[in-house]
């Protein structure tokens, strides 16, 4: 299966400090969520911001669809086609959901395909067309959270990058929005998601990543690593994996 973005054998880190990513590699094929999960400060975010173009790698390869992006910056990634969902929430509270979610069409100058991804997102996600001359900020976190998703769908982006899309929510908003993720990754685009709500993202992905000391250290599909009692005692909190619905 073609992957949308590879990150291969990776290595990256902050000003002159020690490398946070250590010969990363991690892969999204087409059609899949992959989930990175992991102990606080083991580089999710980093991996995210590498795959953004936020931060240049130190050495390693990034791709995108089969092309060698290594190096670029966030707009030219952008215009690869990575889009990146950043941690907390980055809707302009005194915009209304429509200015909001047009703001991720500022770099595509025909109209028509404007008005297309615009039915497009409106479509996948109802509460965007609902509340579409709403202000911003009167919605709850999780109804925000899926504006910033329509936003970063405008352009079409052959990846979605996602940095705790939970965080903050209550259990029935994260719900809601893991569902979203779901429906996007079923329209088309693939899914690079980070998440401290570990069990909980690994039950919506299809493929699941743990990320030590700046590498993957195991990684395979996300249901059997829900199953794998010993990574449950180390990164999921101990508990029993429970059965897919
Ligand atoms: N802007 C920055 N400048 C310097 N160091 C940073 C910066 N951002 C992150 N780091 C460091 O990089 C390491 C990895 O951080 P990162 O945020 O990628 O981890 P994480 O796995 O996403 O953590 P968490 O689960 O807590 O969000 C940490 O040691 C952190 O202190």
């Amino acid at each position: 299966m073609a992957s949308e973005i590879e990150l291969l054998d990776v290595q990256a880190g902050y000003g002159r400090a020690a490398p946070v990513l250590r010969g990363l590699t991690v892969e999204v094929p087409a059609g899949t969520i992959v989930c990175l999960v992991g102990p606080n400060g083991a580089g999710k975010s980093t991996v995210l911001k590498v795959a953004s173009g936020l931060l240049a790698p130190r050495s390693g390869t990034i791709r995108v669809g089969g092309v060698e992006v290594t190096g670029q910056g966030p707009q030219r990634m952008l215009a690869s086609g990575v889009a990146h969902v950043l941690q907390g929430h980055s809707v302009f509270a005194e915009m209304t959901v429509a200015e909001n979610v047009l703001l991720g069409a500022y770099t595509i100058k025909d109209k028509a395909r404007v008005a297309a991804r615009t039915e497009f997102v409106r479509d996948l996600f109802p509460v965007v067309a609902e509340r579409w001359d709403t202000l911003a900020g009167l919605l709850s976190g999780g109804q925000q959270k899926q504006v910033e998703f329509a936003r970063s769908l405008m352009v079409d982006p052959k990846v979605v990058l996602l940095d705790e899309p939970s965080m903050g929510l209550d259990p029935k908003a994260t719900s809601t929005v893991f569902e979203q993720v779901v429906r996007m990754r079923d329209a088309g685009t693939a899914v690079l998601l980070v998440e401290q709500n570990a069990r909980r993202a690994l039950e919506t992905a299809d493929i699941g990543c743990v990320l030590d000391l700046g590498r993957v250290h195991i990684s395979g599909p996300a249901a059997d690593l829900l199953a794998d009692p010993q990574l449950a005692d180390l990164y999921l909190g101990g508990r029993p994996a429970e059965p897919r619905p």
